[in-house]
């Protein structure tokens, strides 16, 4: 591995930068990403969403994904949890080659590994917040009781509300129940704070942050908002379709320490 040192930004924590992200005899990877590449359409409308992604991701860690719009943020994130396949490379989770699987096989992995947060919650709104999330227990293998998991994103007290009855916050947070009820070893958000004010945002951060340490989920979160990178343990900035640098943050901030 090959190290700079050097501060991640004026003011924010001291980080190392990792080169290529990549970590050769890393101990425990749960991603290892080579040569990954994405092309939608054909011909003239090629689009090359993904043009040679290497990243490895240690087990555990709270990862932050920066970079501009159409970088490949979401393209490499649906990958990595088994939406999408690559056009060329290789995605190994745990070890197991997953840019290779079937749709039987993806499914399976999402089923049993995945949990994925969107920017909207898509809750069914005929449905409590307890009963959203049991949706969700009901066909997973060693899930949390739904109370448990609405009660590890702060919202014990709110189990037979409606959608409408909560605010975006609480709706994200019982989004984010949902996801991790099942007990995922992956926890993939794209732009979960992305339709949030910053204190409403600050509390979906603790929420995750909070998944994230009581669980041990893999969690990767893709933001526009650079300021967010500081509660991470890592941070990937993507930039056209690559990986143009990964930072490891020597110190982390808590999630009420940033705004925006
Ligand atoms: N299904 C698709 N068909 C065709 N092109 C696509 C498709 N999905 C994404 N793209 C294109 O691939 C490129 C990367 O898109 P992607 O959504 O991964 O970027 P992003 O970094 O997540 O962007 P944003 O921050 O705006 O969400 C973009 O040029 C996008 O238009």
């Amino acid at each position: 591995m090959s190290l700079a040192r050097r501060p991640s930004r004026p003011g924010g924590p001291a980080a190392d930068v990792v080169k290529n992200g990549t970590a050769p005899g890393a101990a425990e990877l749960c991603f290892r990403a080579r040569g990954v590449t994405k092309v939608y359409g054909e011909g003239q409308a090629a689009v090359h969403a993904l043009r040679g992604v290497d990243l490895d991701l240690p087990e555990g860690e709270m990862v932050v994904v920066l970079g501009a719009s159409g970088s490949g943020k979401s393209t490499f994130l649906n990958i990595l949890g088994g939406l999408d396949t690559p056009t060329g490379g290789e995605v190994l989770f745990r070890g197991q080659d997953i840019s290779r699987a079937n749709q039987r096989q993806l499914t399976e992995y999402r089923r049993r590994h995945v949990g994925f947060v969107f920017q909207f919650y898509n809750l069914m709104p005929s449905l409590t917040a307890r009963e959203n999330v049991a949706l969700v227990t009901e066909i997973a293998e060693a899930p949390l009781a739904p109370e448990a998991a609405l009660a590890m994103v702060g919202l014990e007290d709110r189990l037979d509300h409606f959608p409408t009855q909560l605010s975006g916050g609480e709706q994200q947070r019982v989004a984010i129940a949902r996801a991790v009820a099942k007990q995922p070893s992956v926890l993939l958000c794209d732009e979960p704070t992305g339709a949030l004010d910053s204190a409403t945002g600050v509390r979906v951060l603790e929420a995750l942050k909070t998944v994230n340490d009581d669980l041990g989920a893999t969690t990767l979160l893709i933001t526009h908002n650079a300021g967010i990178a500081d509660i991470a343990d890592r941070v990937v900035l993507f930039a056209d379709g690559r990986v143009r640098e990964v930072r490891v943050n020597r110190a982390k901030k808590q999630p009420r320490e940033i705004s925006w």
